[in-house]
């Protein structure tokens, strides 16, 4: 089968389009567990396929690194529009994308020698709280409080098409996202599990950030919880409407719009193409 590697600020995925090489099973979680394995398989967060699509110019799921499907994944999509520009898989700079959660418009930001430096991506209007997120606790509203150990964490629930856990804390370095992030992704109240975000407000225009994702634990970025963080602070009066978001891998820049849209804006790398021999 043949792959390509991408990866946005080190959120970084195996990819493969299903028009040019054929897959080697049809159990697609189970080739996303083999290919995320860094010992046995290629190493990733995840499996990303890049399809045909009826709806828009390019269609694109993602697995993560557990075999789990998510509805849609911010990082992928940037490095899905920048290989489907570069490829020749559209010839405009703007065009749409189709993700499980729905179809989004992308726009690749050329250099001077027309290649892809940043991928602007319209990530939707975000929904929030238990009427968004799928909750069996007794909270209701926005804000949902989960025990962990000792300590009670409060979380804004945000639905990105994939669903959030963003919870403020005075400095992300403090958190054990690792530990922390586990229990709360998988947490008997969240039956599909959760993404879950440990956000610092800098300033109104700027936070710190730090994630640990569904199906596939502490990765270095993670675009939809980037977008659902900045929703959640802007919600509760934290922040502006444009704010820098600090990951681990780097930054992104999320701009909140008037009718509801939540812009993202960051760079998407190519790491490498080759065969995988399933
Ligand atoms: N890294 C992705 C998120 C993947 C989401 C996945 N972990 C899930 O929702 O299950 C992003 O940049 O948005």
């Amino acid at each position: 089968m043949q792959f390509f590697k991408m990866h946005a600020l080190g959120n970084n995925y195996v990819f493969v389009d299903t028009k040019r090489t054929t897959l080697p099973t049809d159990d697609v979680p189970s080739l996303a567990r083999r290919v995320s394995d860094v010992r046995r398989g290629i190493g990733s967060d995840g499996l990303i396929l890049v399809t045909p699509s009826e709806r828009a110019d390019v269609g694109m799921r993602i697995w993560n690194a557990d075999g789990s499907e998510a509805e849609s994944c911010g990082n992928g999509l940037r490095c899905v529009a920048r290989y489907a520009y570069e490829r020749g898989l559209v010839d405009a700079t703007h065009f749409s994308i189709e993700t499980k959660a729905g179809v989004v418009a992308a726009q690749v930001h050329l250099d001077v020698a027309g290649r892809v430096r940043m991928v602007t991506i319209d990530m939707g209007v975000p929904r929030f709280g238990t009427e968004a997120v799928r909750y069996l606790g007794r909270d209701r509203g926005d804000d949902v409080r989960v025990d962990v150990g000792e300590a009670r964490y409060t979380g804004t629930l945000v639905n990105m098409g994939n669903p959030h856990f963003v919870a403020l804390v005075d400095r992300v370095d403090d958190v054990d996202v690792e530990s922390i992030g586990r229990v709360i992704e998988s947490h008997p109240n969240f039956p599909d599990r959760i993404n879950v975000e440990f956000v610092a407000v800098l300033d109104s225009d700027e936070i710190d950030f730090r994630v640990y994702e569904r199906g596939s634990g502490v990765t270095f970025a993670c675009g939809t919880g980037a977008c659902a963080s900045v929703a959640a602070l802007a919600r509760k009066g934290y922040v502006g409407r444009r704010v820098t978001v600090h990951l681990l891998g780097g930054d992104l820049d999320i701009e909140l719009r008037d009718d509801g849209h939540v812009w993202m804006t960051g760079e998407a790398h190519w790491v490498c193409e080759g065969t995988y021999y399933a």
